[in-house]
């Protein structure tokens, strides 16, 4: 909640609205464990894709990395630090914010000797609420960039589609109708 009200401020709404939005919400662990394989580059661990949630916090468990990054259609590694989580964006923080914060595409993949443990915590607004951008960012200057559907919807929508980098939330944007 502290995070999500210093990002009202940012995106300079009442936190009230963002935090009526957001509580309540839905919230889900995935533990991945990855074997340790000798050539990593020749298989998939997680393919590339951005959450389908407010945010995620990630625990690269044992020390082992193997999570990435993509910037500027380049692929970043990303050092663990020591008691430290990795906090992701996801689509539904992008579209609530009419894309003033962008979902970051991440990937993951094994290491060559040792066995590799993450723990994913994903915050999702409550079954009930609807995915879209804020009412308060929206007028004739700022208009949608994307739609608006069910929560329940939604997250039908997102899995019943392959794991593609970014590409539900480009189905989500108006402008790709
Ligand atoms: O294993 C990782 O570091 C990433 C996991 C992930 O992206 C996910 O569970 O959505
Ligand atoms: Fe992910």
């Amino acid at each position: 909640m502290k995070l999500l009200s210093l990002m009202a401020k940012a995106l300079e709404i009442d936190e009230k609205e963002m935090i009526e939005y957001f509580e309540d919400g839905m919230q889900s662990l995935r533990m991945t464990c990855y074997p340790p394989c000798p050539q990593p580059e020749l298989v998939t661990g997680i393919t590339p894709h951005s959450d389908p949630t407010i945010l995620t916090f990630l625990l690269q468990l044992n020390g082992v990395d193997g999570l990435h990054i993509s910037k500027d259609g380049c692929w970043f590694p990303v050092t663990i630090l020591p008691d430290a989580l990795v906090v992701n964006v996801g689509d539904i923080l992008e579209i609530f914010s009419n894309g003033v914060y962008r979902s970051i595409e991440h990937r993951a993949i094994p290491n060559a000797e040792k066995e590799r443990i993450s723990i994913a915590f994903f915050i999702k607004p409550k079954r009930e609420a609807y995915v879209g951008p804020s009412p308060s960012l929206i007028n004739p200057q700022n208009p949608p960039l994307y739609k608006r559907v069910g929560m329940e919807q939604y997250v039908k929508d997102f899995f019943s589609r392959k794991l593609n980098g970014k590409t539900y939330l480009q189905h989500m944007r108006i402008s790709d109708e």
